[in-house]
Order: structure tokens, then C-alpha cells, then sequence
């Protein structure tokens, strides 16, 4: 049976040492995929952790610290299909149309369930990927939902320019697709981190603590 208990909210850690540069672009799958990340249940192997959010919660970059801090690989499901496709996934996702970048991911998402180390899907992805996400989770498996409000998120991905008259208000579209969707991140997670007002070390500190047998 799948359980879906409430999610935790973790708060911020008190105190942090000073961020490393973020990492900027990671690659589809990061080496090392030794050590502790070989999460597996009888249906097979699975990844330690999984990390949704809107843009710019952070959830490549963090997810690729917190992965380097466990010493196992990060799959980037957005860079998966930009290796596969040999574009960005922006570029990607206008060439082919939305339903069919959909199921390129839904693909992508499936094979990274099934794979070892840490996992932060594209944003979109989330909607279609409820179900699969359940079973993970019911595998005891952990979802950790990077939240972030307006005000921080959008400075974080380049949107805070004024309202373009024919172009419309990126504001307002980042807005109402963060609020489509934050029943679907909310309905997934297990733990939910708000990144708002938190350094990136910060975030890696609360994903870490959201871990099964964390003593944060
Ligand atoms: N906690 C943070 N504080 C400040 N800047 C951050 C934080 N987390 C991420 N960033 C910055 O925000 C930008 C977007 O981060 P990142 O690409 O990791 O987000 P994402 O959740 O993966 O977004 P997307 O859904 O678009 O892939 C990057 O420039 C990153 O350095
Ligand atoms: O918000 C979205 O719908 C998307 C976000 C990106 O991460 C990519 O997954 C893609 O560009 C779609
Ligand atoms: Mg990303």
C-alpha cells in the first residue's frame, strides 16, 4: 500500500558554514555512483533521494552537493534529455511541443527510479510522475520538495525584468505555474524545505536531515 504521510516542513539549519560555489550545469549523471547510494528494495535499485520544485529552488544545484556530501552520482532528469537531445531542454521542450517533451521525460524519470544516487527532476515533471513517485515512496524512498517563494525564485532564474508589454508578465506566469503545482509537489514530498531564505549549503544541510536515519 502506498502511504503518503504528511510532510515535514524542515526548517533552516541554525548555523552554516559559507557556501561553495554552486555548481553550475551539471552533467546528466555525475560520477561517483560508489558508496552508500545504492538504495535497493526487491523490485531493484533506487535513488537515495528525490528533489522537486519550481525553478530555481535549487535543485540541481543543491542536489548536486548533497550528492558529492553522500558520495553517489546525481541524475538531473532536464540534463538527461538535453544529452540525449543534444540541445538544451528549453530549446528541446519549444522544438518538439509540450506533449511529446512530456514523454520523453516521463521515460527519463521512469529509468532514474530505477537507478542509484540522488535524482532532482525537471519542474514540469512532477505532474505526470505522482504515481511512480507514490511507489518510490512506499519503496521508502525520500522526496524532498525545494520550495521558494516569488520573491526569491524569480531573481534566481532571470525573470525579474520589467513586465514586457506584448510579452506579458513573466512574474505572473512563474506565479500561477508555481501555484498549479504546488499541490502536486506537496502531494509527493516527505519532506519539504523552503530555500526563500536559505544558502545553498543551507538547503544541502536540510535535504541531508530529511534522510531516513538523519540525526539533523
Ligand atoms: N538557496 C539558494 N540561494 C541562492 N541562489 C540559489 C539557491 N539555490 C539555487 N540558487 C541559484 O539559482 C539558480 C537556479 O538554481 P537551480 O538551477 O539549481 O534550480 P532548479 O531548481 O534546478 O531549476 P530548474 O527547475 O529550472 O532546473 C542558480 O543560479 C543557482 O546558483
Ligand atoms: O517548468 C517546466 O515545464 C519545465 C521546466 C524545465 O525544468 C524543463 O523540464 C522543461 O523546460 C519544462
Ligand atoms: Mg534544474
Amino acid at each position: 500500500m502506498t502511504s503518503t504521510p504528511e510532510p515535514e516542513r524542515a526548517s533552516g539549519p541554525a548555523a552554516t558554514t559559507a557556501p561553495g560555489e554552486p555548481a553550475r550545469g551539471p552533467a546528466a549523471t555525475t560520477a561517483p555512483a560508489s558508496g552508500p547510494g545504492a538504495a535497493t528494495t526487491s523490485a531493484g535499485p533506487q535513488p537515495l533521494l528525490v528533489l522537486v520544485g519550481p525553478p530555481g529552488s535549487g535543485k540541481s544545484t543543491a542536489g548536486a552537493l548533497v550528492a558529492e556530501r553522500l558520495g553517489v552520482a546525481l541524475t538531473d532528469t532536464d540534463a538527461v534529455l538535453a544529452e540525449r537531445a543534444r540541445r538544451g531542454v528549453g530549446e528541446l521542450f519549444i522544438d518538439v511541443g509540450e506533449e511529446r517533451f512530456r514523454e520523453l521525460e516521463d521515460a527519463a524519470v521512469t529509468e532514474a527510479l530505477a537507478a542509484p544516487g540522488v535524482l532532482a527532476l525537471g519542474s514540469g515533471a512532477v505532474e505526470h510522475a505522482a504515481s511512480s513517485l507514490g511507489r518510490y515512496r512506499a519503496d521508502g524512498g525520500t522526496v524532498v520538495f525545494l520550495d521558494v517563494s516569488l520573491a526569491a525564485g524569480m531573481p534566481r532564474v532571470g525573470l525579474n525584468a520589467p513586465r514586457s508589454v506584448t510579452l506579458g508578465s513573466p512574474r505572473a506566469l512563474f506565479s500561477s505555474m508555481a501555484a498549479q503545482r504546488r499541490p502536486a509537489y506537496e502531494s509527493v514530498a516527505s519532506a519539504v524545505v523552503d530555500t526563500s531564505d536559505l544558502t545553498v549549503e543551507q538547503v544541502v544541510e536540510a535535504v541531508l536531515a530529511a534522510l531516513p536515519g538523519s540525526r539533523g
